[in-house]
């Protein structure tokens, strides 16, 4: 869900979303807390090493703006495995480690949902609009929903309008030419959130799916600190969010009414919420945490998946050869039907169960891609890590890289290298909950199923359909390898030049 949603773009501090008071004061602060900076920076209190300086704001201004360098330096400043800092009057502890991994994942007292509201929150709340409704916050309601609705069954059902849709929108690209994977992957795993979560009227609708696409990103935009540690200040970003909230729920309201009217029911989604007898505002409050849970992570692997296959010659032929092997034992090889067509024959059993050099690639993928701060909060008692206290009410950041990036257990880690999962290094093994990319204990992914099938079907789609390579802006192959960004929270866009995708269309 969230996990990666853990960084933030250049553009998430906006200046015009700070009110001059504000501003005023932090600069008159700011050189105060410079000034005792060094002084305070290793106070104790219950414990733990408290980096608050003197204005808490100041400190922790960067958790929100460059979240992944803030807890990375903090963690080496003070060469502690548990720190805390204050956003306002609230206390975030960030842990690191295995001991703090394992109470973190596994502790009952600890809140997912909690964690993720008040320093996360670009997911829109319909209680944001006065349209509350007992169930909708609740992640065990939004997971018995979503596993009901994309079990298997449905899953194959849906599958063959997925690839029609993707067929779509990839022939409008045309034969051949450069696009930014950043957009364009992204706009192909929105019409496939579209699709499972909707309706056919809505997924057929491309003016209507940009729009809607475009509110998406007005509400992650507008997620900046002032937005969500002030969410009452009548600023920029809270204006947007309230009114981007609204028209998405005016929208997604109308089509749940149209196939509420509808005489002859589909098994479109929102029908089947509907045959659930669930009431229109909480099928809208489901589409909402579909969308928002499901298109940033799979967005960004897609591309980084694609990219990394085309800076590793050896691992894009074994999916290459898996690819061939899929299409020639599970679709007729006779048949003249163009290439998503054959595709969408293949049951969702055999792109689960027999794809293992596409399972790995994603795990490699999401082993360096996702390095994003899971945030969880204590609500039923205090919480013991080592030898320490955290207070009731505290928050807790837990930042992936602590394993997906650590060289004592990944060697190497910048590096794309699938073969660190194989037998005889196994690297993901070497400690408690050392991969998380799906998350683990209490709180595992419970979108990991389509969100895997969502990125094996855009490979397979590229490798079979496509003669593509990374290139930069002049069209070359990079001269270095693409690296990404951690801070960036909305899209985990390479760090420094951008990088596109150069293709050529192969079949039909
Ligand atoms: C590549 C795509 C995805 C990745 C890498 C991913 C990763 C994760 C991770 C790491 C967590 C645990 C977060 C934590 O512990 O704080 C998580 C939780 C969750 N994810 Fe995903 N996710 C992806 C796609 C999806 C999709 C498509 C959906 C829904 C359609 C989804 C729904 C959820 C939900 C509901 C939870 C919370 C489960 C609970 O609290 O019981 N995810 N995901």
């Amino acid at each position: 869900m969230a996990a990666n949603s853990t960084t933030t773009t250049s553009s998430f501090v906006s200046l015009q979303d700070v009110p001059v008071t504000f501003i005023a004061a932090a600069g008159a602060v700011g050189l105060l807390s410079v000034f005792f900076y060094s002084t305070l920076f290793s106070s104790r209190k219950g414990g733990i090493v408290d980096v608050g300086g003197v204005s808490s704001i100041l400190t922790a201004w960067p958790f929100f703006t460059k979240r992944y360098d803030f807890l990375k330096s903090n963690f080496q400043k003070t060469g502690e495995a548990i720190f805390k800092f204050k956003v306002l009057h609230h206390t975030v502890v960030a842990i690191r480690g295995e001991e703090g991994r394992k109470a973190f994942f596994d502790n009952k007292s600890l809140s997912f949902s909690e964690g993720y509201k008040i320093l996360m929150g670009a997911a829109p709340r319909l209680s944001d609009i006065s349209m509350d409704h007992e169930n909708i916050e609740n992640v065990s309601w939004f997971n018995k929903q979503l596993t009901h609705l994309l079990n298997r069954r449905r899953l194959d059902e849906v599958l063959p309008t997925l690839l029609e849709d993707l067929d779509r929108q990839m022939s409008s690209w045309g034969t051949e030419s450069t696009i930014d994977p950043f957009r364009n992957v992204y706009d192909l795993v929105f019409l496939m959130t579209v699709r499972m979560a909707t309706c056919d009227e809505l997924a057929r609708d491309p003016a209507a799916i940009k729009h809607i696409q475009s509110l998406y990103w007005t509400l992650e935009k507008s997620a900046t600190p002032t937005a969500l540690l002030l969410p009452w200040l009548p600023v920029r970003a809270n204006k947007n969010k309230e009114a981007a909230t609204k028209e998405l729920f005016g929208i997604f309201y109308s089509y749940i009414e149209k196939r509420r009217e509808a005489k002859v029911p589909r098994s479109d989604a929102i029908d089947v919420l509907l045959a659930d007898g669930l009431d229109n505002t909480a099928i809208v409050g489901f589409i909402l945490g579909v969308v928002f849970a499901g298109v940033i992570n799979t967005g960004i692997n897609s591309c980084w998946a694609l990219i990394f296959l085309c800076t590793n010659k050896e691992w894009r032929a074994k999916v290459q050869a898996e690819v061939n092997a899929l299409i020639a034992n599970h679709t007729n090889t006779t048949s003249s039907e163009p290439l998503h067509k054959r595709l969408a024959t293949i049951p969702v059993s055999v792109w689960e169960d027999e794809m293992p050099c596409m399972d790995t690639v994603i795990r490699e993928t999401l082993r360096i891609v996702l390095n994003g701060t899971t945030l969880r909060r204590t609500v039923l008692e205090d919480l013991g890590i080592k030898d320490k206290t955290v207070g009731k009410g505290a928050f807790l950041a837990y930042q992936l890289s602590d394993v997906h990036l650590n060289p004592d257990i990944y060697r190497d880690p910048l590096v794309f290298d699938p073969d660190r999962f194989g037998p005889g290094r196994e690297e993901d093994k070497k400690g408690h909950y050392a991969f998380l990319g799906w998350g683990a204990g209490r709180h595992p992914c419970t979108g990991m199923k389509v969100a895997k099938l969502e990125i094996k079907v855009i490979l397979a789609l590229f490798i079979a359909g496509y003669d593509f390579d990374v290139v930069d802006s002049s069209g070359n192959f990079p001269t270095e390898f693409p690296k990404v960004n951690y801070n960036d929270i909305h899209q985990a866009r390479p760090i420094g030049k951008p990088v596109f995708l150069k293709y050529k269309r192969v079949v039909e």
